[in-house]
Parts: C-alpha cells; sequence; structure tokens
C-alpha cells in the first residue's frame, strides 16, 4: 500500500467490510436447486485521507454500502458463479464505480454446502455440510492489473501407516526417536495463484474456477496418500508437502504458485507403565494419544519463473 506523508509522518489506510454473510439460491426449472454461502471480505484502498486528518468524510464510500453492495450483486447472478467470478465482479464494481477506489481487495470464504445422497439419489433441494472450505483473494486495482488467488481450507486428512521421520539432526535435548512407522496427520491450508493479470485474461468459461478448485483438491489429497492398495511411503510433513505442491504446478499450467500449510497434527504412542506393573499399555503400533497442541508447523510455497520475473530480477540485479 502506498504510503503518504502528512504532517511529516508516514500515513496508510484502508477501510472496508468483514464477514458480510450471503446465500444464494438458483432454482432450476427442472427442480434442481443449487446453493452457495459466502463470507465477503472487502477492503479498499482509497483517497480518503480528509476523513482522517481533516473530518471530512466526502471521499468515503460507507461500508454499510460496501455491505448492500454484495448483496445487490448477489442478485444479480441469474447464473449459477463460481466464488472467484463473484469476487472479481466485485472488485470491478468497487474500482469502476468510485474515483476515490484505487484497488480493491475481496476475500471470500466459502461454506462447504453438499448435495445429499438419498439411496444414492441426489436430492433435489437438500444439502449438509462438508468440512473442507473454498477460500479466494482477488487483488484489483484502477489500472486494471489483478490478482487472482484461490484455496482450500481446513483439508484434514490422516494415513495410519507410511509415514516416518528420522535422520534429523540429535543433540542432548533431542528426545524423539528416529522412526519408519507412525501416523501422517495434518489440516491442509492451500493457496494457489493463476496467472490472469488483467480482467480480459480471465476464462470466460462459466464455472473455470470451480472445476480448477476440484481438480487441485483432487491431486493434492491423491499425491498426500498415493494409490489405494500400496500408499506412497513419506519420510516427513516436508517432503510430502513438496511433493503435493509440485503435482499441482505439474498438472496445471494455469496455475503460477501454490503456497501450502500442513501442521503436523502428532498421534503419540501411548505407553503407560506404574512400579508394579511396567506394561499396563504397551505401544504397539496401536493405541495412540492425538494432539494438536502443541503440533508442528510446516509451510513452503513453490512457484514458476516467469520469463518476466526473471527479467525483471535481471534489472534490478
Ligand atoms: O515430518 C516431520 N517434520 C519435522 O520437521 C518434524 N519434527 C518433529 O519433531 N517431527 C517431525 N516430523
Amino acid at each position: 500500500m502506498a504510503d503518504e506523508m502528512i504532517d511529516g509522518l508516514r500515513f496508510e489506510q484502508r477501510h472496508g467490510k468483514e464477514r458480510v454473510r450471503v446465500a444464494r439460491v438458483w432454482r432450476n426449472e427442472d427442480g434442481r436447486h443449487t446453493i452457495v454461502e459466502w463470507s465477503v471480505g472487502i477492503s479498499l484502498l482509497s483517497d480518503c485521507v480528509a476523513a482522517y486528518v481533516f473530518d471530512d468524510n466526502s471521499d468515503i464510500v460507507a461500508t454499510d454500502t460496501m455491505k448492500n453492495t454484495v448483496f445487490v450483486k448477489a442478485k444479480e447472478c441469474s447464473e449459477q458463479i463460481s466464488v472467484e467470478d463473484f469476487a472479481i465482479g466485485l472488485a470491478k464494481h468497487f474500482t469502476s464505480v468510485y474515483q476515490q477506489v484505487t484497488t480493491a481487495i475481496i476475500k471470500i470464504v466459502e461454506k462447504p454446502w453438499e448435495r445429499v445422497y438419498i439411496d444414492g439419489q441426489p436430492h433435489e433441494h437438500g444439502f449438509k455440510l462438508g468440512s473442507e472450505k473454498h477460500t479466494t483473494e482477488v487483488i484489483l486495482k484502477k489500472s486494471g492489473a489483478l490478482q487472482v488467488t484461490s484455496g482450500v481450507e481446513g483439508l484434514a486428512v490422516l494415513k495410519t501407516t507410511k509415514s516416518g521421520f528420522e535422520g534429523f539432526i540429535r543433540d542432548k535435548y533431542t528426545a524423539l526417536p528416529d522412526t519408519r512407522e507412525r501416523i501422517l496427520a495434518t489440516e491442509v491450508t492451500a493457496s494457489w495463484r493463476y496467472p490472469f493479470e488483467s480482467l480480459s485474461s480471465v476464462p470466460p468459461k462459466p464455472l473455470y474456477f470451480t472445476e480448477r478448485y476440484l481438480d487441485v483438491k483432487k491431486v493434492l489429497v491423491d499425491t498426500f496418500f498415493g494409490p489405494p492398495k500400496e500408499g506412497v511411503y513419506s519420510p516427513s510433513v516436508q517432503s510430502t508437502l513438496y511433493h503435493m505442491a509440485k503435482a499441482v504446478l505439474g498438472r496445471f499450467p494455469d496455475i503460477l504458485s501454490i503456497r501450502l500449510k500442513m501442521p503436523n497434527l502428532h498421534f503419540l504412542p501411548v505407553n503407560l507403565s506404574s512400579k508394579d506393573n511396567p506394561a499396563i499399555v504397551k505401544f504397539n503400533d496401536d493405541v495412540y494419544l492425538p494432539t494438536d497442541e502443541p503440533h508442528g508447523s510446516i509451510e513452503a510455497s513453490l512457484g514458476r519463473f516467469r520469463i518476466k520475473d526473471v527479467e525483471a530480477a535481471a534489472q534490478v540485479g
């Protein structure tokens, strides 16, 4: 964000509305309904310094108006729309309608309502809540410069074997034994950047982003677990994370970079003993104490070198 100089001090500001909750239903003529539920965050960078400094609100877009805009735009969606396209539409509105607004940052979290199946049949208007959430962040400048990021939050996965951790630094504080047999559990948070740099380069295909979201999630999950029978050995969360990120970039040329956060949710071996009974419970890869506090925190991002980034770096260097 650009700083301004006021009274010899640096000043930066933004304002917006958080957690604007909206649900949109589409009722198909054949009786099949679709619903999305979104929690929208809007943040506007705008020329409204006078409100802070001179008590002059004449350049302020009221956050109440921002909230209303979410409902108006939801109403205007006559066809089902991806959460990304909805965010892009909002950003376009704020940057084009208000002369004062220089950048719009729209973040949306979609609640995972999933169609229910009754006796194997998809229900026409029944939904249940799934687990992981689809997220997006769209940044649009008045100049037209666009950034689209999508993500998943709370993707909880666990495997009961084919995981180990050994060969790490051992010193006088190290208590953890090497192992080639443990439970691996995590709750993946991922976010990935698309290459679209202007509104006109966004694919016009309806639900393009929704499809990508499902595909990326599948690649992440498939890579975490490996094939159904033999699985795949994980020498560390770090290694599994890297392979997951690499698989996504390998599979989707339209994804520039991906960031993964994978907390290591420990399942500790249970061994109980007393003076009289040295083996009340002796761990045999069977009884664990699940714990998420404390947990390991492992995160990384992997991205492509774009020609223009390389050129820009060369110019700086
Ligand atoms: O996969 C792991 N990575 C670590 O960095 C780490 N550290 C630790 O104590 N256990 C693990 N496991």
